[in-house]
């Protein structure tokens, strides 16, 4: 007899594209919250930037990207809530095909895809928590938008993320008051408050101190463990990247030339990713 945990097994597995392992039960299977395939960009006829990418998530995945100057690591991100958008391949995002969506529909996939930015992107006159209910856009009709009209259950939500980043002491101070620590937590809030499934975080403490790039990676890494979200970061840094992700994607001239955890991550790979560079690089 077929029970109705296998049957619902099966509808699961049938709905997903890739191919699970044989497990016990159905809860134990991964799901895949973004699939990339061959992904290509090009920004002109002559360099091809992405060149051809393939890339499985799976949920609560803590993944970086590194890679040297120019290999396409910001494109990559860019493209895949397209930002930029790819020449030619698909995007999976949890089972819609983000290639073939129009305007208005991407809009509203966008909403379950956070995004933070090496230099925050935040509206520096407003406040804190004017910021972080930016992040409710997506979800509204323009007019209330623009009107900047929120619920109570919004801003209930904003200030639950913001005390959880250790900023509720500050939601009422304009962002240019802020140091460069406390300015990427607003926009980690403010990609939270969007309750993303996948967070793209474009070197995120590029432009931080140590200290204050420690709080961020531990923040992002908590967000992942105890939220369940996928967080894809892309990284200068390959101390950090080790330090932190479970998996690694090393990328060189738009090529995947690594992917696997930090422990398998050799110096030959590195080497494969960095080329000559590799003499200067921190590695622990
Ligand atoms: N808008 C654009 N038009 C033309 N070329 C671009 C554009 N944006 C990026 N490029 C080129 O694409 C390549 C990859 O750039 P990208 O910013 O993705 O690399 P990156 O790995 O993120 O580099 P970095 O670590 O310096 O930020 C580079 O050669 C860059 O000059």
């Amino acid at each position: 007899m077929v029970t109705s945990a296998v049957k619902e097994k099966q509808r699961i597995q049938q709905k997903q594209t890739f191919s699970y392992p044989q497990v016990e039960g159905y809860e134990d299977l991964p799901t895949t919250v973004l699939k990339l395939t061959n992904l290509v960009k090009s920004y002109d006829r002559q360099t091809t930037v992405l060149d051809g990418i393939n890339l499985e998530l799976q949920e609560g995945e803590f993944v970086s990207i590194i890679g040297k100057s120019g290999a396409g690591k910001s494109t990559l991100l860019r493209c895949i809530n397209r930002m930029i958008e790819p020449s030619s391949g698909t995007i999976l995002f949890n089972n819609t095909s983000l290639t073939k969506l129009n305007k208005r529909e991407l809009r509203k996939e966008r909403t379950k895809i956070g995004m933070i930015f090496q230099h925050y992107n935040l509206v520096s006159r407003l406040t804190v928590f004017e910021n972080v209910l930016h992040g409710r856009f997506g979800y509204k009709s323009s007019l209330k938008g623009i009107l900047g009209i929120y619920s109570e259950e919004e801003k209930l939500l904003a200030l639950q993320i913001l005390d959880k980043l250790g900023m509720k002491e500050h939601i009422y101070k304009r962002c240019d008051q802020l140091s460069g620590g406390q300015k990427q937590r607003v926009g980690i809030a403010r990609a939270l408050v969007q309750e993303p499934t996948l967070l793209l975080c474009d070197e995120p403490i590029a432009s931080l101190d140590p200290n204050a790039s420690k709080v961020i990676m531990d923040h992002l890494k908590e967000i992942s463990q105890s939220m369940g979200i996928t967080v894809l970061v892309n990284l200068h840094q390959v101390d950090v990247a080790m330090r932190y992700s479970d998996r690694i994607i090393g990328l060189s001239k738009g090529e995947k030339v690594f992917d696997g955890k930090p422990k398998n991550l050799t110096q030959h790979n590195i080497k494969d990713i960095y080329g000559s560079e590799v003499d200067e690089l921190i590695f622990e």
